[in-house]
């Protein structure tokens, strides 16, 4: 399987390398040339395997560069950090099947590609007597979940950025309570937004890049969606063993479109998901894009699920690449164009073509809180407020004409003053989280600015 990028200017890339590379060097993002068809009976068969074993199958379809055995050893050790034996359990719930996507080390969906990665990072840098310095920006998950990836890990240092006070309380401490030597926080005076365009720009300087041995644990690493995949099909499985159906819908909660794009290259490969739901909180431009083809930028507003309080998706490009027809130079254009102008336009045919794919929702503050009281009223169980959202959002768009899978993308114990609000009681703090706020922080406060996190890491990178 080779690699190729959104902008045109790079193919040919084996999976290592495309790893190693993160942010494609024409400043797209790598896709793989081809996304392999599975038959239904391929599918039959994949969909009955053990997580582990279906993630080695499915990632192998992808990572063909890497010898089996060792793939397979880097998949087993990733997933036994999990704490349920299914990896990412599906349980029914009031009709809808929730995929508890949350039972990793960070307790969010993040660890699912993360510990992976993590883990694949070092395993290539081994091979190659390389180093590695990490710069990643997150809104509050990705960054504990490839923090506790790299963690103590020998030659990567890692440095994570963070909107300061726009994350929640136990995502702040899960980050900054980690004081290992080769692990940096940095909380930035803006927003996720800023710090993805910081940590894009300084990957777009070719020779700092290459200098500093800069590498990506965002979604923009190809690695981090493929990881991704595997729960779709997983979740598949499980539902149709239960239900004898032959499609689901998918409820997605979305902010930076990784996870949702994820479940797209499932259904390129033939995975029989009638419609992705896309739900977004009030920051919803991914949802005026799908029902009403206007992609146009807005201010952030913070939300009760801070993790998709994200304005621009980053993995949309990706999305735009097969929108456009695989057309590199269409891709060129709209992503100067949206620069310029901070907004896309689709024709109706394009809108069509979305509408196959996708239908999409949002769901309001108090939309949110209503639907964790909800929930919780008929069936003693919590959603997260992110979770909340795809719930909503699912519900409202389906009639139960196939099972609707909702993904739980984190554990409600990350959003207790959410959850508190919403039903009047504190979810159980897991273990992992009890004392957080008493042990040591590291931690800086630093300016929305590239040259200041330039400067950061010349002065703290491995060399
Ligand atoms: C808990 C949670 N739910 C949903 C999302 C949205 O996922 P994505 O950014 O892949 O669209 C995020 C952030 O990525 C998250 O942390
Ligand atoms: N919600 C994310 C935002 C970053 O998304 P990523 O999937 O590109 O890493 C977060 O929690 O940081």
């Amino acid at each position: 399987m080779q690699y190729m990028s959104t902008r045109g200017r790079i193919s040919g890339l084996d999976f290592k390398d495309a790893v190693m590379m993160g942010l494609a060097d024409d400043g797209g993002l790598l896709l793989p040339q081809q996304i392999p068809a599975l038959s239904r009976g391929d599918i039959a068969a994949l969909t009955r395997m053990a997580y582990p074993d279906l993630a080695f199958r499915i990632i192998s379809l992808f990572a063909g560069s890497i010898p089996a055995a060792d793939l397979k050893h880097l998949i087993d050790r990733s997933y036994q950090a999990f704490d349920h034996d299914e990896v990412t359990p599906v349980v029914h719930k009031d009709g809808i099947y929730v995929l508890e996507l949350f039972h990793g080390p960070t307790l969010a969906f993040k660890d699912v590609a993360l510990q992976f990665l993590g883990n694949m990072f070092e395993y290539l840098l081994k091979e190659r007597g390389a180093h590695m310095n990490i710069l990643g920006a997150t809104s509050g998950d990705t960054g504990s979940a490839a923090i506790y990836g790299v963690r103590g890990k020998q030659n990567i240092n890692i440095f994570i950025l963070h909107p300061h006070q726009r994350v929640s309380p136990i995502q702040e401490l899960q980050m900054t309570t980690v004081t290992d030597p080769n692990v940096f926080n940095l909380a930035i005076r803006g927003t996720f937004d800023d710090g993805q365009r910081i940590v894009k720009e300084i990957f777009g300087d070719l020779a700092f890049k290459s200098r500093m041995a800069l590498g990506a644990i965002n979604s923009i690493n190809w690695a981090r969606v493929l990881a991704q995949v595997v729960y779709y099909f997983y979740a598949f499985g499980r539902v149709q063993r239960a239900t004898s159906c032959e499609e689901v819908y998918f409820s997605v909660p979305t902010g930076n479109f990784g996870d949702i794009f994820a479940g797209y290259i499932a259904k390129r490969m033939g995975l029989p998901i009638r419609r992705l739901i896309l739900a977004t909180n009030e920051n919803d431009i991914l949802t005026r894009f799908i029902n009403q083809g206007d992609y146009s930028t807005a201010q952030v507003v913070p939300t009760p699920s801070p993790s998709m309080d994200i304005q621009l998706a980053s993995n949309f490009e990706r999305y735009l690449f097969y929108l456009y027809g695989q057309n590199p130079g269409r891709v060129n254009d709209a992503m100067s164009r949206l620069a310029a102008t901070g907004r896309l336009e689709f024709t109706a045919e394009e809108l069509a073509c979305v509408g196959r794919d996708f239908m999409a929702g949002s769901a309001t503050r108090q939309e949110t809180l209503d639907t964790i009281r909800a929930f919780h009223a008929a069936t003693g169980y919590i959603l997260d407020p992110h979770t909340a959202v795809g719930v909503k959002v699912g519900k409202e768009l389906t009639g139960g004409e196939v099972p609707l899978v909702c993904l739980a993308t984190a554990h409600p114990a990350k959003f207790g003053d959410a959850v508190r609000e919403a039903i009047g009681q504190d979810p159980v703090l897991p273990p992992v989280f009890r004392d957080l706020d008493k042990k040591e922080k590291r931690c800086e406060l630093i300016d929305a600015d590239t040259g200041s996190v330039r400067e950061y890491l010349q002065k703290n990178a491995l060399a």
